[in-house]
């Protein structure tokens, strides 16, 4: 069979393959393949040379039964509105596995914010949020960051959407400066609760964090922090890759010095000696295998010759599910996206409550709370992983698409 790469596929594809152990009624599952709602928005921005370029943006909102919808914002070359519709469907499916009364959505801006200015960047981030505001809102839709979207954007963002509303309104986005209502421990939340997962899958493998070897893909929020964690707890990073190249060093790489290049700007520089291609990085002899950038990058092609032990998807959809068949049987943990990267949603969760009661909690509350959440679901998960002879993905999409369904019959949808 071809092999699918449009990512809104590949969810449906998974929602469809969990539906079979649940006996769903069809329009069930017709509603859960496809977003209730996805605005497109087309947006002009005055540039500082003084012309004028124009943007398009989505905003895909997928189900809103458990509660408002919740995801982040993408601003890349790529993004399109499939990609967007699957990621918007992935955050109802995370929230549920991890049990936030919270539904899905998410955003993306087809722009490459590297060639912008700061300026630029500012003013296209305000008009995005301003053509959005209509169906955004603390109690409708919150977005967050995602890739090449950071702390600063949603600064301008909740900005631009108090400035429209009059009112200060801290809650309509979360992964906010400190300064304004962000939630202490959201920058690392991400990669704490990958961390969190892994932990728990090592244990039940019988094998030590420390010395295990690790490979990631991507060095941004959520990979140089699950390097920076992973590290700090005795692994042995030996090969980290970013849009530029990747870099590998079987002894371990210095995190500390890749972390450093990377600030001024190419992790290339820690030697060429040391550099490799970017796909070999995802087929290395390591223990732990964490995508941490873009969909689709575990296919048909390189599925039977990935070695590592354990899969932790940091990133959203690295794998399809053709190669997920591969991965399972050849016995390799997979600790699927919407549950493994959902340490991100959950401490946006917890920034969202700290804004409504305007009182904010300190860093080792946050940890400890995530970490309660991610390693009752991964167990939780793990049991219905077992029950139902299936890998973890189709698990962590049993134990949530019942959650989902029980919140659409209990609203009299279904
Ligand atoms: N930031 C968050 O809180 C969350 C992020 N995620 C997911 O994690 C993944 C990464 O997101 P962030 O770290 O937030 O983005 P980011 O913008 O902070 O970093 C992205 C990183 O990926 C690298 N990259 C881009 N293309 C690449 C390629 N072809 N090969 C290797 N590296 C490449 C970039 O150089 C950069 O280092 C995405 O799939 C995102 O949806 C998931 C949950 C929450
Ligand atoms: O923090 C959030 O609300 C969402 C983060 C996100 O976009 C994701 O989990 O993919």
């Amino acid at each position: 069979m071809a092999q699918q790469s449009n990512p809104f596929l590949t969810a449906q594809q998974q929602i469809e393959t969990a539906a079979q152990f649940l006996g769903l009624e069809q329009h069930v599952i017709e509603i859960l393949k496809r977003p209730m709602r996805v605005l497109k928005v087309t947006f002009p921005v005055k540039m500082d040379d003084g012309s004028i370029r124009v943007f398009d943006g989505f905003r895909s909102q997928h189900n809103d039964a458990m509660g408002p919808t919740k995801g982040g914002i993408r601003f890349h070359p790529d993004v399109n509105e499939d990609e967007v519709k699957a990621l918007s469907m992935w955050m109802t499916f995370k929230s549920g596995v991890v049990g936030l009364p919270l539904g899905g959505g998410k955003g993306g801006v087809i722009v490459d914010p590297r060639t912008l200015s700061k300026n630029e960047l500012e003013q296209v981030s305000r008009r995005f949020f301003e053509a959005i505001a209509q169906i955004i809102g603390p109690d409708k839709d919150i977005p967050a960051p995602d890739v090449y979207t950071n702390p600063q954007i949603m600064g301008w963002m909740m900005d631009t959407y108090s400035r429209l509303k009059g009112s200060y309104s801290p809650g309509v986005i979360t992964g906010k400066p400190l300064s304004i209502g962000g939630s202490k421990g959201r920058g690392e939340a991400t990669a704490q609760g990958v961390v969190f997962t892994v932990i728990e899958a090592m244990k039940q493998l019988s094998k030590p964090l420390k010395n295990a070897t690790i490979a990631i893909q991507g060095f941004g929020n959520a990979g140089r922090n699950v390097a920076k964690l992973l590290s700090e707890l005795g692994s042995k990073v030996v090969a980290i890759s970013d849009s530029k190249g990747a870099v590998y060093d079987q002894n371990g790489l210095e995190v500390d010095r890749i972390m450093k290049l990377k600030d001024v700007g190419n992790i290339l520089d820690y030697g060429s000696e040391y550099q490799i291609d970017s796909h070999e990085l995802l087929e290395l002899d390591v223990d732990i295998l964490v995508p941490a950038a873009l969909e689709n990058v575990i296919t048909l092609d390189n599925a039977d010759r990935i070695q590592a032990k354990i899969i932790a998807e940091a990133a959203n959809g690295p794998t399809l599910p053709e190669a997920d068949k591969v991965l399972f049987e050849k016995g390799i943990l997979v600790i699927p996206d919407i549950l493994a990267n959902a340490g991100g949603v959950t401490v946006s969760y917890f920034e969202g409550v700290q804004n409504a009661m305007n009182y904010y909690w300190s860093e080792e509350e946050v940890k400890s709370k995530l970490e309660t959440i991610m390693v009752d679901a991964y167990h939780q998960v793990s049991e219905i992983a077992k029950k139902y002879q299936t890998d973890l993905r189709t698990a962590a999409y049993i134990k949530s698409i019942k959650r989902v369904e029980e919140a659409m019959v209990a609203r009299g949808w279904v």
